[in-house]
């Protein structure tokens, strides 16, 4: 097969390939761009597989970054876009699939294809579009099948991430996973506790946001890989209820995390914290999907939120929580809340018309903690427009809310 109208990357890379064949080496397109092509997909990164060495590549270009040479990586610099280009190689043992333990740089392009992950994966393309396709990869694209390269087992065994690629694969690409490939990810299941966690909430969250994510996650409960996954080991129930719900598809990290959160049933926003820590992920998310957990359980509760409660979760975790609420059958619709949160009298704590100095200055308060709580008595009567947000007004309440504490 040849693919004609290659994607504009792929035209502005064919100078490097064809600069490293001129010099009498192989080189190839290799990866997840070739496979995102053929499928009519965007494609995210252009990988290149050769079989001239690291020193070899960087004899042959100006520019390059030594991006990982003892793994065989060589960026290449041209016209302002940075090519990755990995000496064909065969290894074992990964902390991150482009830094495995152990490396042998080798110069068939079969021996590199044949320990990736998927045949999928496994395919390589010439510069001028045609597809080299040593293990059936495109009868496997065109029927929608992953199915690992060679021994499945042996695959899983090089990389347990690789397991949770497939069920990420199998949601973003609505493909099924091959029986005996499938049979060895039940097998082998328990190798995932060896990845970093990091690893497995990138396909996590890749799988969650994927265009069928139920599929994905039936492939998780059909293999109990999930029970190995953090926090995750009791969460059957919660798994079958995702997978029970209408069709969805989530458009944000963070929109996937308050979903599973409130489906996990998790009694208050501390667990939140727990479960999201036990994950690894930044402070941020954890704010805003904690801010987000909430705003679900009040629409839930009542069906709408209090002026107080739509100012403390903020414009953000209100999308977030609306969207999964819309999910899940009791949202609002977006444009009301975006104006129900408009409306408020102010939309943010820097907005309040008078400050702690201002406090201190009329000696209404000492530093310390009296003042925080009168700054945020204030903050909440003009949010629900019990007092203008003018400072006289509110020099008044700061000095009746000062009087009541003295007394
Ligand atoms: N654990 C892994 C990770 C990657 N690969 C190989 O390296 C290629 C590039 O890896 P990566 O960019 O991580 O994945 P992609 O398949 O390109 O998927 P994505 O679209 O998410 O980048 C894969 O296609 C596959 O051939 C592998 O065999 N095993
Ligand atoms: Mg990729």
């Amino acid at each position: 097969m040849i693919l004609t109208q290659l994607p504009t990357a792929f035209q502005q890379a064919r100078p490097i390939i064809e600069t490293i064949e001129a010099a009498g080496y192989e080189a190839y397109f290799v990866g997840g761009g070739v496979r995102d092509t053929i499928l009519g997909k965007p494609l995210h990164d252009v990988d290149i597989a050769t079989s001239a060495f690291p020193a070899e590549v960087k004899g042959l270009f100006k520019r390059t970054v030594d991006t990982g040479i003892e793994h065989g990586t060589v960026m290449i610099l041209d016209h302002g876009t940075g090519y990755e280009t990995t000496t064909f190689r065969t290894e074992s043992g990964y902390q991150d699939y482009r830094r495995p333990d152990k490396v042998t740089f080798v110069r068939s392009l079969k021996e590199d294809l044949k320990r990736r992950d998927f045949t999928i994966n496994a395919l390589a393309m010439r510069a001028n579009g045609e597809v080299i396709d040593l293990f059936d990869g495109l009868a496997d694209l065109k029927a929608g099948v992953l199915r690992a390269v060679g021994v499945a087992e042996d695959r899983f065994h090089e990389d347990a991430l690789r397991m949770m690629r497939a069920v990420r694969f199998a949601s973003q690409l609505d493909f099924t996973i091959e029986p005996q490939t499938q049979q060895a990810i039940t097998d082998n299941a328990a190798l995932l506790t060896k990845i970093a966690v990091e690893r497995t909430r990138v396909e996590w969250e890749k799988l969650l946001m994927g265009q069928q994510p139920q599929r994905g996650l039936q492939a998780l409960l059909d293999t109990a890989l999930y029970r190995y996954m953090p926090q995750m080991a009791d969460q059957q129930a919660m798994l079958q209820r995702l997978i029970d719900l209408p069709a969805w598809q989530l458009p944000t990290i963070e929109s996937t995390w308050t979903l599973l959160a409130w489906l996990m049933d998790l009694p208050n926003q501390a667990a939140i914290r727990h479960l999201l820590k036990a994950w690894k992920t930044s402070n941020d998310l954890i704010d805003h999907v904690s801010a987000a957990w909430l705003v679900v359980s009040s629409l839930k509760q009542r069906g709408q939120l209090t002026p107080s409660e739509l100012f403390s979760a903020g414009a953000a975790a209100l999308k977030t929580a609306n969207t999964v609420a819309n999910l899940l059958g009791f949202g609002q619709p977006q444009a009301e809340l975006t104006a129900a949160y408009a409306a408020l009298p102010i939309q943010d704590k820097h907005e309040l018309a008078i400050n702690g100095g201002d406090l201190l200055r009329q000696q209404l308060t000492t530093p310390g903690p009296q003042m925080g709580q009168i700054l945020a008595q204030l903050l909440h009567a003009v949010v629900i427009g019990q007092v203008k947000n003018e400072s006289a007004d509110l020099l008044d309440l700061a000095r009746m809310i000062a009087d009541t504490k003295n007394d």
